[in-house]
């Protein structure tokens, strides 16, 4: 796949790694700048689960609007500490447009970001409520008699990832943030009230060497 194949609203060389759906990608004026944060240790993964707002009862990173004069990653660090209460070196990892039919003309310009370690004592808030799960490594091939330490032990009995209470094609692009791979996509969804349909989606993930 070329450079040729990019959805619009994309630049760039990159290889696919995942698309699919209808044949025409929805039309926008601008775009708006939104960020997703993840703290990605060992074996699990940090989500939360949106209890109000866009993309509420989903589970997500932690995120939101860029305001006027912040950089992304400000606003990615001030998001983590108002939905979360913590604090993360976050480091950036890759970028999606999420055009809706129904929704707004604009697109959302979605900048993610990850880092393993994070300062100061996770917190439920008005909106988000944290959970770890597991990432997909882990405990598989991990014998019921082999004796684990208890962090391992606490680690096996997290969930695995909830892709099916997630936007739709988060799925196709979180294996790629896990494995720390640079990526960028599109997705188009449509939306009737609160109800989203994936309707195309584009990712593709880039060499470290443009990085
Ligand atoms: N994982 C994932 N996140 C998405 C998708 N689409 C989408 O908007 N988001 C994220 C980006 C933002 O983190 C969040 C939307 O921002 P928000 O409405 O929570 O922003 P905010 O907190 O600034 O809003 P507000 O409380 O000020 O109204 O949802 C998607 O397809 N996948």
């Amino acid at each position: 796949m070329g450079i040729a194949s990019l959805p619009p609203g994309l630049e760039g060389n990159f290889i696919e790694v995942s698309s699919g759906g209808g044949s025409s990608w929805l039309a926008f004026n601008t775009k708006r700048l939104y960020t997703n944060a993840f703290i990605i240790q060992d074996d699990k993964i940090l989500l939360g689960y949106k209890k109000r707002g866009f993309g509420v009862h989903k589970y997500n990173g932690f995120g939101g609007k860029v305001e006027q004069g912040e950089t992304a990653v400000q606003a990615a660090a001030r998001e983590l500490q108002e939905e979360a209460g913590i604090t993360a070196p976050l480091e950036h990892y890759g970028t999606f447009l999420f055009v809706t039919e129904g929704g707004p003309d604009w697109a959302f310009q979605i900048e993610i970001f990850r880092a393993e370690e994070y300062s100061g004592t996770l917190i439920e808030t008005d909106e988000m409520r944290f959970q770890w799960f597991a990432t997909p490594n882990v405990g598989v091939g991990i014998p019921e008699t082999t004796v684990v330490s208890a962090a391992a032990q606490a680690v096996v009995e997290l969930l695995p990832i909830p892709f099916d209470s997630m936007w739709e094609s988060d799925r196709y692009w979180i294996p790629l943030l896990l494995s720390k791979r640079h990526f960028i996509g599109r997705t188009d969804f449509k939306s009737v009230g609160e109800t989203f349909t994936l309707e195309k989606w584009w990712f593709g993930e880039i060499g470290a060497r443009e990085w």
